[in-house]
């Protein structure tokens, strides 16, 4: 980028990203390829928090840990700020990776050092990235705990001496150690009781507010994404199949994936039933030619066979890929009677949405 330049609008993009892993499949010397990511073309901007979903296995932590830089992608570039994170010089890179994002995992007890007080599990990155002279870092360390409303009495505690909301929020705030500018939180409350779920939402959201971070908000629970997020993403086999404003989401997508997953949402639209859907998910090993939820929609065709459809875009934040959308104004309660029709023999999309539940109470 030239001094003239003006740095982009997105804090972080993908473009045309892929993750292909080789993995065993059948004897020692068999590999197949696993499509994890495809073609995935996203970008968020400073201070929004957007939701992933999807079923079991479509590339969200994929997708989450390419975002922060834990995976580097196949194909593709991520870019911060309009450059190219590997490309950049590996210190460069560091400082990028690990100040300007932080990733909060789904389980803390497996997330955080057991053998460290926590004390010193917030003050690794401190001490790592060398911020401030010692007394500044007992003084952040002190701030970090208050921002995530725990008590400076359990900053010698160890892990495994806490709850497990007491733990996420030690995780929380190591991961705002550094002042990120991305937090990419991945299933951040599944792990969790019931009971303290909520909590550690509102905390996330509080704190997006409050430091203006940019959130990247993956999870089962639809209901939650929808919630927190400014923007939804539903991806499918490893590929980004619709984005749209969360407001809209629910009765104005037009991937009819995302109409079936919303509408196997409990309690979203009721008293209605699911959408069916044929079948299970494909293999993420052979996933269909063209369009990969083809196999399981009731409206494809040969057109959907043939190709991947192009990205339509409907306004400046909708965006989705489907050869025939669910067109503008239809109701999803009319859907479910279209593709009950048409689905023969019909599973349900809430089998295989609460199946693969690890949110659902
Ligand atoms: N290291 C790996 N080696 C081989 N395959 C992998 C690897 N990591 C992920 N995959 C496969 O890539 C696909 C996407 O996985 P990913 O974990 O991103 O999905 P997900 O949507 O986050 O799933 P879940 O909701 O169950 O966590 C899956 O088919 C998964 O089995």
């Amino acid at each position: 980028m030239t001094p003239a330049e003006a740095p982009p609008p997105e804090l972080v993009a993908l473009r045309d990203a892929h993750v292909v892993h080789k993995a065993r499949t059948g004897g020692v010397f068999s590999r197949d390829k696993v499509y994890a990511l495809t073609g995935a073309d996203l970008t968020i901007a400073p201070g929004e928090t957007v939701g992933v979903v999807g079923e079991s296995g479509c590339g969200k932590s994929t997708l989450a840990q390419v975002l922060v830089g834990i995976q580097r992608p196949t194909a593709g570039t991520v870019e911060y700020r309009g450059r190219d994170l590997w490309r950049m010089t590996p210190p460069e890179r560091r400082t990028t990776i690990g100040s300007d994002t932080a990733m909060i995992f789904q389980d803390p007890s497996t997330a955080l050092n057991r053998r460290l007080p926590v004390r010193q599990i917030l003050r690794d990155p401190l001490d790592v990235h060398r911020r401030g002279k010692p007394a500044q870092r007992e003084e952040r360390v002190r701030e970090l705990m208050s921002l995530v409303g725990l008590p400076t009495a359990l900053a010698d505690g160890l892990p495994g001496q806490l709850s497990g909301g007491q733990r996420q929020r030690v995780a929380i705030a190591r991961a705002l150690a550094l002042e990120p500018e991305l937090v990419v939180a991945d299933e951040p409350t599944s792990a969790l009781d019931v009971s303290v779920r909520a909590q550690i939402l509102n905390l996330l959201l509080d704190l997006k507010e409050r430091l203006g971070l940019a959130l990247v908000f993956v999870s089962h629970d639809i209901q939650t994404v929808r919630r927190m997020s400014d923007r939804v993403i539903t991806m499918y086999l490893g590929r980004i199949v619709e984005e749209a404003p969360a407001a809209d989401i629910l009765d104005q997508a037009r991937h009819p994936y995302t109409r079936a997953l919303f509408s196997a949402t409990p309690g979203l639209l009721d008293p209605i039933d699911p959408i069916p859907l044929v079948g299970p998910v494909p293999s993420a090993t052979r996933p269909p030619s063209g369009c990969p939820f083809r196999t399981r929609c009731w409206k494809a065709d040969d057109a959907c066979a043939a190709a991947m459809p192009d990205t339509t875009e409907e306004g400046s934040a909708h965006r989705f890929r489907c050869h025939h959308p669910v067109p503008a104004g239809e109701t999803t309660r009319d859907l479910v009677s279209q593709s009950t029709e048409a689905s023969q023999p019909a599973s349900t999309a809430t089998a295989a949405a609460t199946a693969t539940s690890k949110e659902a109470p």
